[in-house]
């Protein structure tokens, strides 16, 4: 497990940016070669595992000398409440979001069966649910204030693991993730929404134009990352923002979700362009918005297969291609123990 001490929440997002510019905690590289070293003596082809034994590289990287390893990996699930659905943006009432945090509590959620499954912890964090964000097509989604009080809550949540899943419940925040997305990278409305729910094409239509009222309605969001946050976001994905910075600076590795949790990956990407090296994309996601995300931080996601839900889902299937890695990583036999001749020949 992780021994690292807690540190402090940032108190402003003067703060956070200043974590960001400061100078983050680096991979291990001398144990992405040990990792190489050992993979090269299994009874297998060279690279042969393709994806997989780049997990163990990438894992050994942020944890040091007693990984690769998955011992006691976290699911975590913030939860939050939106001003702007207000303005008809999802196929479902936005009285779902605190039904289902009841559901992950109950256990009845996809995720939890997913992180059961997967051996992981679970736990959801419900933010102010009784108090939606300001609806941003008229201005701000948050105060300061509001903004830092998610990312410190996302912060301090990150547990004792060893390999945190990230995701999202929160009616309304693939259009949340779309605003933001378009003020971190350009485009408009049209360029980065998608079906969310499931929405028609006048669902659509609504989004796209609930997206460009709020590019216009904070132009101070538009090239500021944290300003975007705080404008444009909502409490859950400055949560997940908090919990991504927070395990980077102590070497936890995270596998982010779908194009919400992406989104909020994207505000510390386009503050300090390194800052996602520990993060691994578990999926791409059948929004639309997501797969050019993904592009424009240079992730390549590890699965591909139609999810679309959100609630760390699809990071939580990522973390049973993570335990397939390891499971060969750690139980194959080398070449030289199962008597198999080498390449060449010896
Ligand atoms: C029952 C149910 C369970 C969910 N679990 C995740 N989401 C997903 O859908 C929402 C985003 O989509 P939109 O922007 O269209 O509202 C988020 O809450 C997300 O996590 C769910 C949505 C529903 C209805
Ligand atoms: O990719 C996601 O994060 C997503 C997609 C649809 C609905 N909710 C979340």
């Amino acid at each position: 497990m992780s021994q690292s001490p807690l540190p402090v929440a940032p108190a402003s997002l003067q703060e956070v940016a200043a974590i960001l510019e400061g100078g983050l905690p680096a991979a291990a590289e001398g144990q992405v070669a040990r990792v190489a070293a050992h993979q090269a003596q299994l009874t297998k082809p060279p690279g042969s595992l393709g994806r997989l034994e780049e997990i163990c590289a990438w894992l050994a990287a942020w944890q040091g000398e007693t990984g690769p390893r998955a011992d006691a990996p976290q699911v975590l699930v913030f939860a939050g409440n939106h001003g702007v659905a207000a303005q008809g943006v999802s196929a479902f009432p936005a009285a779902v979001t605190v039904a289902m945090v009841e559901n992950f509590r109950a256990g009845g959620a996809a995720v939890n069966q997913l992180a059961g499954l997967a051996g992981a912890g679970f736990a959801v964090q419900a933010l102010d649910l009784e108090r939606p964000t300001a609806d941003f097509t008229a201005g701000p989604a948050m105060s300061e204030a509001e903004c830092v009080a998610a990312f410190a809550a996302g912060w301090n949540a990150v547990g004792e693991t060893d390999l945190l899943c990230l995701g999202e419940m929160g009616i309304a925040n693939t259009t949340v993730a779309a605003a933001l997305c378009a003020a971190l990278f350009g485009g408009n409305g049209r360029q980065w929404v998608g079906p969310g729910t499931g929405v028609d094409a006048a669902g659509l239509e609504r989004k796209a134009q609930a997206v460009d009222r709020g590019l216009a309605a904070n132009p101070a969001a538009k090239g500021a990352p944290l300003e975007a946050l705080r404008c444009l976001g909502g409490r859950e994905i400055a949560a997940m923002s908090g919990a991504i910075l927070c395990a980077r600076m102590r070497r936890i590795p995270v596998i982010l979700d779908g194009f919400v949790c992406s989104a909020a990956a994207a505000v510390l990407q386009r503050q300090q362009p390194d800052a996602l090296a520990h993060c691994l994309a578990g999926h791409v996601s059948a929004e639309p918005g997501h797969r050019r995300l993904l592009d424009g931080l240079a992730l390549a996601p590890l699965l591909d297969i139609g999810m679309r839900l959100g609630e760390a889902s699809g990071a939580a299937v990522a973390l049973l291609l993570v335990r397939a890695a390891l499971a060969c990583h750690h139980g194959m036999a080398t070449f030289a123990s199962a008597a198999v001749p080498g390449q060449d020949g010896a």
